[in-house]
Formats: structure tokens, sequence, C-alpha cells
């Protein structure tokens, strides 16, 4: 019998999870989050940026594990705010992380910012570390415009104010395998593919 190649995503992010899981079954490897263990720790995100973050989560978990482990840090880029929410994306409305709120903060802060003004882009940033390997970093953007308002019910976090350029839609109205083929995360991950394979055979 043939054993399905797994991988652990350091999430507990379930809209990331979900996407993990849909890109990941395109390349026949099965994923496991911090969802699935029982008493997974809360990694605190001290970096200062993507990069970082995502590398403090992946080598926390890999060492906490003994295994491969990959780890996503993303946000959200608003050009006029100065690149916030950017690596506080997660808690920009507070601590207790609420996408909504989040979501409230962004639309009041780009209230009076007319269209040409309102770019933004989706950044990602895929740590792999290992037991046996430096910790790699990848990144995957996707661009667009901050809408004026709630638009689709599809994806997650800041999807619904989310107007992506390729293909031309608010985020939130792609479908996941839209989604998939555009993300930034998808994007990342294809900078990943080169040693995907590789990675199983350390
Ligand atoms: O750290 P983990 O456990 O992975 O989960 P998290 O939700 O805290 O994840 P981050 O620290 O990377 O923060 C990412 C933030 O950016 C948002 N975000 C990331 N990717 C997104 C996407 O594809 N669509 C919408 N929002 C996204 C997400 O909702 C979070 O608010
Ligand atoms: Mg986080």
């Amino acid at each position: 019998m043939k054993v399905k190649k797994q991988v652990i995503i350091a999430t507990k992010n379930k809209g990331k999870a979900k996407e993990f899981e849909e890109l990941f079954s395109a390349l026949n490897v099965e994923t496991l989050t911090l969802l699935d263990l029982d008493n997974a720790p809360d990694v605190e995100e001290t970096g200062n940026t993507f990069e970082e973050n995502a590398t403090i989560k992946a080598e926390a978990i890999s060492n906490m594990t003994g295994k491969i482990v990959i780890a996503d840090d993303s946000g959200l880029v608003i050009d006029e705010l100065d690149g916030r929410p950017g690596i506080y994306s997660a808690r920009y409305a507070g601590e207790h992380k609420n996408d909504e709120e989040n979501i409230d903060k962004v639309l009041l802060e780009m209230k009076d910012v007319p269209d040409k003004k309102r770019t933004a882009r989706f950044f990602c940033a895929l740590a792999v570390s290992g037991p046996n390997m430096d910790t790699m970093v990848v990144t995957g953007k996707c661009e667009g415009k901050i809408l004026t308002e709630r638009k689709g019910a599809n994806g997650f976090g800041y999807d619904p104010i989310f107007f992506a350029i390729d293909p031309g839609k608010p985020m939130a109205e792609l479908s996941s395998e839209e989604k998939n083929k555009i993300s930034h995360r998808a994007a990342a991950l294809n900078n990943l593919k080169p040693i995907i394979n590789e990675l199983f055979y350390r």
C-alpha cells in the first residue's frame, strides 16, 4: 500500500488550514495542522517581518515535534496606511483576533481614500524547518485594492474587502479553486515546489 506523504503546517487558522489542505492535495500530500494536535502551543510572533515570524513559528513546532514543518505568516499590506496592518493583520483591532473588527477598522481608516489610492496586496511568507536542514523561506503576493464595503461570502480574514486585480473580482467572490490559483499563499507555495519532493526524503 502506498503511504501518503504528510506535512505539518504550523497554523491554528482554519481558513489557512483549509487552503493548505486543498493546495497540497493537488501535490498528493496530506496536511496536518496545529488544529489536529491536542496541546499545540501558541507561538508568539515577535519578529519584525513576515519572514521572521514564519521562521519563528516553523522552528518552534519543528523543535517540538522533530518533524519537517511549514509555517505561514501572512497579511494585508495597504499602501495608503504605510503598509499597515502588515504583520499585525491578525491582531489589528486587538489581541483577541477578530476578523470582523479588523475589517471594520480598515474600512474606517480607508473611508475617505479615493479609488486610485486604495492599492494593497496580500503577502505570504512560508518557512520550512526540519531536523537536518537550514530553515528556508519563500514568499508570494497578490495585488489588489481595498473595497469600500464587504463583498462576497467566500474565503476568510480580509477577503471580503479585497478586490483582486487578477482576475478582476472581489476575493470573497472567488471559488476556492479560483483563489488557489491567484493567492499570495499559492504564489509562495509555488516557490516551494522545487524542493517539496526533496523534503520528504531528508
Ligand atoms: O499564526 P497562525 O496560527 O498561522 O494564524 P493567524 O491567523 O494568526 O495568522 P497570521 O499571524 O499569519 O496573520 C494573518 C492575518 O492575515 C489575514 N490573512 C492571511 N491570509 C489571508 C487570506 O488569504 N485572505 C484573507 N485574509 C488573510 C488573516 O485573516 C490574519 O488576520
Ligand atoms: Mg498568527
